[in-house]
């Protein structure tokens, strides 16, 4: 196998403790089965759909379930926040209900639609026209006045209920972290309790509209793993750091290490890690001794990136290469040497595949290169969004085709052009210049360079940097930007492969790209 997949998700209770969990969901993502391949669709995929899974805590004292009926003071707040409580707890009628046993505590996860939430300027609890009477009952009970999904109404339901957007774990200690907390800018310590300790990940601003926030928090021992608490607030996910100085401070602590995690594969060790593991796959390249684009190597990377588009559990990929001292050496050189046309266009077709997905992908890709990147190498790091090099001179990057004899094709020169511009382009295509990476930062091959030992770290405080825009904002802008050049491509591919087959079949060509693989053999001699 060319490819290595790690850090798949894991929802916090199957949250994977030891190594074999992790390989065994890297040996389902080996058995996935390719679906017919298709230009990506722009999904509209908000953080807070990756919200709750069911969540039992044992040897927890239940609360008092509170008398039922609509909460008084919630109608009085609201009435659309009255109405949705009453078809909520209509709709809650017919969910399973789960036995309570004393000194148990058991959510159930919503089986209700995902609804839109009221934007009545009443029901925002940071604005200006706060509904009255709503920051003293908030204080009391969070989210209750302002919440139509508050746990107030699941209790009055019958069940122990935890909506997506919002969770209160009673007697758990992560109760602390509630949002009155948040809107006062508090920043929450990490707090022990016992032999328990409960450490805060993130806060995540609200979902579509504005409205919830989450608290990513990383719990031992009751129960272990990652639980996200849902509250109320007015601010997006894009300004949680914003508005919220230590949650930034957290993330800027916790991005510190993620490198050994990453680089290991050995699973969660850090806070951010654990917060990405949700949304982001790492894809190591792995076609030893240098990551060459094999037809192998390329099949594997269309479908698994097919695969983790269609996953809505994923956002990004982080893609970086398990060669020492090479990020990928482009095209395979012994696929199109002494090889049949119909081969060299077999080999071409899954080329513009991966390029084309890649390109549009309404993932966050982003390139971590932690070796050399000449030509394909290159282009493959140009199709994600961000770009992340090792400071070593010796870890080159550009479009040197002419140098071996052949010419790149138009949409390698596209997206050359995309990225640093037509002059700079037609300077560095025509004398196939590979750049070392601070003549590389200063064209805009790459977006950073790093020490080499920080690069999969930056990578992923790029990665949150990305993933803290909205999905569907930001991949409609990413399609805007760079439909045309696809399209430029999808409407001659048929045309773009005879001219590379007719080109690298004749006999000149075939000559020289010998001549060059003789060379690279000899030099390692
Ligand atoms: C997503 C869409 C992509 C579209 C792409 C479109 C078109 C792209 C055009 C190209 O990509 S043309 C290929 C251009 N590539 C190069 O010029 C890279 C050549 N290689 C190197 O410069 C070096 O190998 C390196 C990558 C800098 C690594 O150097 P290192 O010293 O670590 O290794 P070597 O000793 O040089 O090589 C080891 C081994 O690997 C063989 N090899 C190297 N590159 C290729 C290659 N591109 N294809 C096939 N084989 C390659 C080399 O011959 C050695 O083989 P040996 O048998 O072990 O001697």
């Amino acid at each position: 196998m060319d490819l290595i997949h790690c850090c798949v998700r894991w929802p916090w209770k199957n949250f994977p403790t030891s190594k074999t969990s992790l390989f065994q969901k890297e040996e389902r993502l080996r058995h996935y089965n390719p679906l017919p391949l298709t230009v990506p669709a722009f999904s509209n995929r908000m953080p807070a759909q990756c919200v709750f899974s069911r969540i039992e805590g044992k040897g927890k004292r239940s609360p008092p379930p509170p008398p039922g009926g609509a909460p008084a003071k919630l109608a009085a707040a609201s009435p659309v926040a009255s109405r949705k409580w009453r078809s909520s707890a209509h709709a809650l009628r017919g969910a399973p209900r789960r036995a309570q046993t004393p000194g148990s505590v058991t959510y159930v996860q919503s089986n209700l639609p995902r609804r839109p939430v009221p934007r009545s300027p009443r029901l925002r609890p940071g604005g200006a026209a706060r509904a009255p009477g709503a920051g003293r009952t908030a204080r009391s009970h969070p989210g209750a006045a302002t919440c139509p999904f508050s746990a107030k109404m699941a209790l009055a339901s019958g069940v122990r209920f935890a909506p997506r957007a919002l969770l209160r774990p009673w007697s758990s200690p992560v109760e602390l972290f509630h949002h009155d907390r948040y809107r006062h800018h508090e920043p929450p310590a990490p707090v022990h309790y016992e032999d328990k300790h409960v450490s805060v990940v993130k806060v995540w601003g609200g979902t579509e509209p504005s409205r919830y926030f989450l608290i990513t928090a990383r719990i031992h021992k009751w129960p272990s793993g990652i639980l996200r608490l849902g509250g109320i607030n007015g601010d997006d996910i894009s300004e949680a750091p914003r508005v919220c100085p230590w949650a930034r401070r957290w993330v800027q602590t916790a991005s510190a290490g993620p490198a050994a995690a990453l680089s290991t594969g050995a699973g969660p060790s850090l806070p951010l890690f654990l917060l990405l593991a949700e949304w982001v796959a790492v894809m190591k390249l792995r076609n030893p001794p240098v990551n060459a684009l094999s037809l192998e190597l390329l099949t594997e990377l269309v479908i698994s990136l097919e695969k983790l588009e269609n996953d809505k559990t994923f956002r990004g990929i982080i893609l970086t290469s398990d060669c020492p001292r090479v990020f990928c050496a482009g095209l395979d050189l012994t696929e199109i040497c002494g090889r049949n046309p119909a081969h060299c266009a077999e080999y071409w077709k899954a080329m513009q595949e991966l390029w084309l997905r890649m390109y549009l992908s309404s993932l966050v890709l982003v390139a971590a290169i932690n070796g050399a990147c000449p030509a394909g190498g290159c282009i493959i790091a140009l199709s994600c969004d961000c770009r992340v090099l090792a400071d070593n001179p010796k870890y080159r990057i550009g479009l040197n085709e002419t140098l071996l004899g052949i010419i790149a094709p138009f949409w390698l020169k596209d997206t050359y052009v995309n990225t640093i511009g037509h002059r700079a382009s037609e300077q560095a295509l025509q004398l196939g210049s590979l750049f070392p990476p601070a003549e590389a930062l200063q064209v805009g091959l790459v977006d950073q360079v790093v020490p080499e030992d920080q690069v999969q770290s930056t990578a992923l405080s790029e990665m949150a940097r990305w993933l803290a825009v909205p999905d569907h904002a930001r991949q409609l802008t990413k399609n805007m930007m760079r439909k045309a050049t696809a399209d430029r491509l999808l409407r001659q591919r048929d045309a773009d492969t005879q001219n590379f087959v007719s080109f690298v079949c004749r006999d000149s060509i075939q000559k020289s790209l010998q001549a060059y693989l003789e060379k690279l053999r000899q030099r390692k001699g």
